[in-house]
């Protein structure tokens, strides 16, 4: 036989963690381990053929559907089918028992108590054979027989060592313990079928260049294998459930959120908008109570509220100020002539022309009807009788096909310091009066 070709067919058995067991359909545990150290100090090459349960295993193996077991122990019963390399891996059994157990140190000290052990198994032939007095409960599987003990229906379970604590691992089983260390070892070995058993010395040879090193790289496997914690799919997929919701819960929460702020800040924006809108009616509002609608000079209330300021100053300050009555002449006939309508146009642009001659500090005002006001502060009586001409004669200048000759008559009168708002105003009507007097179109200045 050409060593080089030599392609083995195998089968495991799917469920005995860590020895082998089947995940995704791939061979893992101690036995793929030894296959691959195998097939790097040798020319056999194995292939993999997968069954469900050690049942299939044995008939795959009787049937010729694949030539080798890896790992397993050889007893009298097997060897009818299967012929056994040498042994390459040794285990020891232990015995299980609940914690409120005493420790029975090995098989020989039980006497009354019941012993679970597999159907089948190696161990359970050990046992009928060498104790036929002990109280055997057979039990499926070594999880069977880990959870009877753990419920207390058995006393003991006698099993494998590696795959016992695996399975306590895995379960949880934290109720078990080691009570004492059952004298029969696993000596766990390769079955190889009847029909193939030419292939027998090849693998002994190839078992037999096995390294010191290659079976401690096993054992750290074993440590690592124990290490990890088998997934619980079911507590992966709840916890997976329960953070997508949370996700999602979140997530709503958050869209909720900016939506809301959104609506908000949209809400916030039509509000501002309202107040500044409300604030620009105040203003103007303010401005309309103190101007006066036809010239848009300040109107009566306003002027005298300025008026009393004025005084308050020069009550303080001793400033001089000329208060201006300007009244428009013959009013009543320009009515008469253009009608009320164009007499309102003129009235608005003798209150420009007005406005125009004044300086900044002055203030205009429409007192009513056809007469203005000019408060002038810090103006001595004649500098206010040169601003009454320059608009007198502003008024001339201004005479166009629009807008007829007018004319008025101002009267000034000077701040006095005992003087009172109304007194002041009093004698600049009576000034005006007096220039009306005097034939119109004059100013007249109140002597003090
Ligand atoms: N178009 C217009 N006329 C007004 C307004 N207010 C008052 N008048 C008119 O102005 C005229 C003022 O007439 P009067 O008080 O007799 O005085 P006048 O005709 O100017 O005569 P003198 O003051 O003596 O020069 C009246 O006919 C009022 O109806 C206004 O807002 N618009």
């Amino acid at each position: 036989q050409d060593m080089a070709t030599t392609k083995i067919s195998y089968c495991v058995d799917p469920d005995w963690a860590p020895y082998e067991s089947i995940e995704n359909n791939q061979h893992i545990g101690i036995s793929k381990q030894y296959l691959t150290l195998i097939e790097q100090r040798s020319s056999l090459r194995f292939t993999f053929v997968p069954t469900q349960t050690w049942a299939q295993t044995l008939s795959f193996i009787r049937n010729g559907k694949c030539q080798v077991i890896p790992l397993l122990n050889s007893s009298i019963e097997r060897k009818q089918f299967l012929s056994f390399s040498d042994a390459y891996f040794h285990a020891p059994n232990a015995l299980y028992g609940h914690y409120d157990q005493v420790m029975v140190g090995n098989l020989s000290s039980i006497t009354k108590q019941s012993v679970a052990v597999v159907d089948g198994y190696r161990m359970h032939q050990y046992l009928t054979r060498k104790f036929p007095e002990m109280k055997l409960i057979t039990v499926e599987n070594e999880k069977a027989g880990l959870i009877k003990v753990a419920n207390q229906q058995v006393d003991y379970f006698v099993g494998s060592f590696y795959s016992a604590n695996k399975i306590i691992q895995q379960h949880a089983l934290a109720q078990l313990r080691i009570v004492g260390i059952a004298e029969l070892e696993d000596k766990l070995r390769m079955g190889v079928a009847k029909e193939s058993s030419e292939l027998l010395p090849y693998i002994n040879q190839a078992i037999a260049q096995l390294t010191s090193e290659d079976h401690n790289k096993v054992f750290s496997y074993l440590k690592m294998a124990n290490l990890v914690k088998q997934t619980n799919y079911a507590v992966v997929f709840k916890t997976a459930i329960f953070f997508t919701l949370l996700i999602l819960i979140l997530s709503a929460a958050y869209i909720r959120s900016v939506k809301y702020s959104k609506v908000l800040a949209a809400k916030n924006q039509i509000l501002k908008n309202l107040y500044q809108q409300l604030d620009q009616k105040n203003q103007e509002l303010a401005e309309i109570s103190i101007r006066d609608p036809l010239t848009q000079l300040y109107n009566r209330s306003h002027l005298a509220e300025i008026i009393e300021q004025q005084i308050r100053l020069k009550h303080r300050y001793s400033t001089t100020a000329c208060l201006l009555m300007i009244d428009i002449d013959d009013f009543k006939q320009i009515n008469d002539n253009f009608g009320h309508k164009t007499g309102d146009d003129i009235l608005k642009q003798f209150a420009k022309i007005l406005s125009h001659c004044a300086r900044d500090s002055d203030i205009v005002a429409r007192w009513g009807g056809e007469e203005f006001v000019l408060l002038c502060p810090e103006t001595e009586p004649d500098e206010a009788m040169v601003i009454a001409k320059r608009f007198q004669q502003a008024l001339v200048e201004a005479h166009k096909d629009d807008f007829p000759v007018v004319t008025c008559s101002i009267g000034i009168a000077e701040l006095d310091s005992k003087t009172t708002a109304e007194q002041w105003f009093v004698s600049a009507d009576n000034a005006m009066y007096y220039a009306k007097d005097k034939g119109k179109n004059t100013v007249h200045c109140l002597e003090r």
